[in-house]
C-alpha cells in the first residue's frame, strides 16, 4: 500500500542553516494494517505524512503510495487517499452537514451520492446531534471527528492522521479512537497516523514505527519492540546489610543481562536491606521460580515487584531519552507519570 526507499527531506531554514526533517526513510506498509509513527516534536513525522500525501516534494528518494508514484502521479496518490492534517479543515462558519456535502460536490459525487455519504459519515462517527451547528461552536474532540469525516467523504482506501488525538482530554481520545476503530472495520481501510501518545500507539497500532530526529529507529510490534527493546523487570528487596554472592548468582542465572544486574543497599524502617533490579524474559513466568530458589537458599525476600516495560521504556533504551518526559515539557504538563525502567536508587 505504501513503499518508500531512501525518502528524505532537507529544508533549508532562515540564514541558510539546513535542517535534515526526514533522513532515508524505506519502509513498506500492508494493505488493512494500523500503523503508527511515535517520536517526539520535530521527529520528522509529519513531513513523512505530507511527503506521502504529495504535499511536499521529497529532496530525494521515492516512495509510491496506492501503486502511485508521488512524484510522478501526485494526482492519482490523492485520488486515493484521505489526510487529516493537524489543523482543523472545516470552515468555521459553515453547517456540519452542507460542509460534508459540499466537500462530496468537490470530489465530484453525484447529487444523492454525496448526500447518502455525508449521512453515512455522520453516522458512523456520531454527529447526529451536531449536523446543524456550525463548526465553530463545537468542541475540540467534536471537531476531530468532523475533520475525520471531511478526510473520508471521497472513501479513500488509504487514510492518513496527523496527530488526531493531540490536545482532546481522555475521554475525547478514547471516544474518537473507538470511531477510528469503527470506521477501520466499517471500511477495511489501511490506517497510518502519528501520535506522540504512547499509550495509543501501544494499544492501537500493530506496528509501531519510532522516529527520531529525522530517522527511522525501531520499527516493529509494540509487544515486539519491548520484549526486544526494554524487557521485564524483576526488582526484589533482601534483608541483608552488602550485596550477597548467593543472591546474585540465582539472580544472574535467571536474567536476560547477567552482566548487567543492579544492587543497591536501601535503608529500611527495621535495618537494611538490599535491592535488587534484573531484567529477564517473561518476568511473570520467571518470578515464581526465583523467589522459590531464594527461599530454598536461605534468603528473606522482603518485596518483589515486577514491572512491565512501556514503549517509552523503549525509546529511553534506544535513545537514553523518555520520550514521555520531553513530551511532558512540550506540552506544559508538569505532571509525567514516571516512566516504569525500575532502575536502583
Ligand atoms: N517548512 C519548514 N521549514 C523549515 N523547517 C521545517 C519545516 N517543516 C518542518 N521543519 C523542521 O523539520 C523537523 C521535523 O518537523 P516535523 O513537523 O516533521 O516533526 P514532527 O515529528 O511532526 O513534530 P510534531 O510532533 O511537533 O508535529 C523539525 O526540526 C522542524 O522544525
Amino acid at each position: 500500500m505504501i513503499s518508500t526507499r531512501g525518502l528524505t527531506k532537507t529544508f533549508r531554514r532562515k540564514g541558510g542553516e539546513e535542517v535534515v526533517a526526514v533522513s532515508d526513510l524505506t519502509m513498506d506498509i500492508d494493505a488493512g494494517s494500523l500503523t503508527a509513527f511515535l517520536g517526539p516534536n520535530g521527529a520528522g513525522k509529519s513531513t513523512s505524512l505530507r511527503m506521502l500525501t504529495t504535499l511536499l516534494p521529497p529532496t530525494s528518494g521515492e516512495a509510491t503510495v496506492c501503486g502511485h508514484d508521488i512524484a510522478r502521479a501526485p494526482g492519482a496518490v490523492r485520488r486515493s487517499i484521505g489526510y487529516i492534517g493537524q489543523k482543523n479543515g472545516a470552515g468555521q462558519y459553515y453547517r456540519l452537514r452542507d460542509e460534508l456535502v459540499s466537500q462530496g460536490a468537490f470530489y465530484g459525487l453525484g447529487r444523492v451520492e454525496r448526500r447518502r455519504r455525508a449521512d453515512e459519515l455522520i453516522e458512523i462517527l456520531d454527529l447526529g446531534e451536531l449536523t446543524g451547528r456550525t463548526t465553530m461552536t463545537l468542541s475540540g474532540g467534536q471537531r476531530r471527528r468532523v475533520d475525520i469525516a471531511l478526510g473520508l467523504v471521497p472513501a479513500p482506501q488509504l487514510l492518513f492522521l496527523d496527530e488526531p488525538s493531540t490536545g482532546l482530554d481522555p475521554q475525547s481520545r478514547a471516544h474518537l479512537w473507538d470511531h477510528i476503530l469503527t470506521l477501520r472495520e466499517r471500511y477495511g481501510m489501511t490506517l497510518l497516523l502519528t501520535t506522540h501518545y504512547l499509550d495509543e500507539a501501544d494499544r492501537f497500532a500493530e506496528r509501531v514505527m519510532v522516529v527520531d530526529n529525522g530517522r527511522l529507529i525501531a520499527d516493529d510490534t509494540a509487544a515486539r519492540l519491548k520484549a526486544d527493546l526494554a524487557g521485564d523487570r524483576v526488582v526484589l528487596v533482601l534483608t541483608g546489610d552488602s550485596p550477597d554472592d548467593g543472591v546474585l548468582g540465582i539472580v544472574r542465572r535467571v536474567s536476560a543481562r547477567p552482566d548487567d544486574v543492579e544492587h543497591a543497599l536501601v535503608a529500611e524502617t527495621d535495618g537494611t536491606a538490599v535491592r535488587y533490579s534484573v531484567v529477564v524474559d517473561h518476568g511473570d513466568r520467571v518470578l515464581p521460580g526465583l523467589l522459590a530458589a531464594l527461599a530454598a537458599d536461605g534468603h528473606d525476600v522482603r518485596a518483589a515487584e515486577l514491572h512491565q516495560p512501556t514503549l517509552d521504556d523503549v525509546f529511553l533504551g534506544l535513545t537514553g531519552r523518555s520520550l514521555r518526559e520531553e513530551q511532558a515539557t512540550a506540552t506544559g504538563d508538569p505532571t509525567p507519570s514516571p516512566a516504569l525502567t525500575g532502575g536502583v536508587a
